[in-house]
């Protein structure tokens, strides 16, 4: 937030500044107090070893670039632990909005919200397979950027499902699925598969989460429409 305050950027200029601080932040934070833990992050060289570690640390010091550099609010900050390859515990902070929702303290859902169901896509990339869902639900596509900033309006009941596929990667969903799980969401692949993390390829391209009682028809209808 100083950084784009500071108008010393802007554009592709400011996205960068944007990564690479967060960035240096958060591992010099992790260095000092989980010194013993790995970490994968967005920003630095991937050090195989994480590959051999029980506990791993997944960072996106800022995901929706595009969307902090135009001034938007839909933008993140996450910072993710995998033990064993399963996002244990996360925070995903939207600093933009003044929030930061964390597994530790999960918000209580909001009552499900009775009107037509209201479906994140990427703002510059929506994928075809869900809009093709939406429109067999009868859904309205709401356009967002960053992965954690559309997990946390599904959280905070802002919107009912995030569907994505056609990319992503570990980075972009781990802290985000850690605190949608801990608030009781259902999060999985498109194919109903759990969500892995720590592999070697950290890319991780597809994922839905919602309302549990959703998630059974919606994995269908993913299903019927193969990319
Ligand atoms: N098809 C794709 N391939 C690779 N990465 C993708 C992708 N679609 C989305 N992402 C990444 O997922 C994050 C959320 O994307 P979106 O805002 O389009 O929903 C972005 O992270 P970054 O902003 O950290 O690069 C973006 O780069
Ligand atoms: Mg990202």
């Amino acid at each position: 937030m100083e950084i784009r305050g500071s108008s010393l950027f802007a554009g592709k200029a400011l996205g960068k500044a944007g990564d690479s601080v967060a960035n240096r932040f958060i591992l010099e934070a992790l260095a000092q107090v989980r010194p013993d833990d790995a970490v994968l992050s967005e920003e630095e060289q991937d050090d195989a070893t994480r590959l051999s570690a029980e506990r791993v640390w997944i960072v996106d010091p800022l995901d929706g670039t595009r969307e902090f550099s135009e001034g938007r609010s839909d933008w993140a900050v996450h910072v993710a632990l995998s033990v064993g390859g399963r996002a244990a515990a996360g925070a995903v902070a939207l600093p933009a909005l003044g929030a930061t929702l964390a597994s530790d303290t999960p918000p209580l859902l909001p009552p499900p919200h009775g009107g037509a169901p209201r479906m994140l896509v990427s703002r510059s990339r929506p994928a075809e397979q869900a809009v093709a869902v939406a429109q067999a639900i009868g859904a309205e596509l709401v356009a967002m950027g960053s992965a954690g900033a559309k997990a946390m309006a599904v959280v905070r009941g802002e919107a009912d499902i995030y569907l994505h596929t056609g990319g992503q990667y570990e980075w972009d969903n781990c802290a985000p699925v850690a605190v949608a799980a801990a608030a009781g969401l259902h999060v999985s692949r498109i194919d109903g598969q759990p969500l892995v993390y720590n592999r070697a390829n950290p890319y991780l391209p597809d994922l839905l989460i919602c309302r549990p009682e959703a998630a059974p028809r919606l994995l269908a209808l993913v299903a019927e429409r193969p990319a």
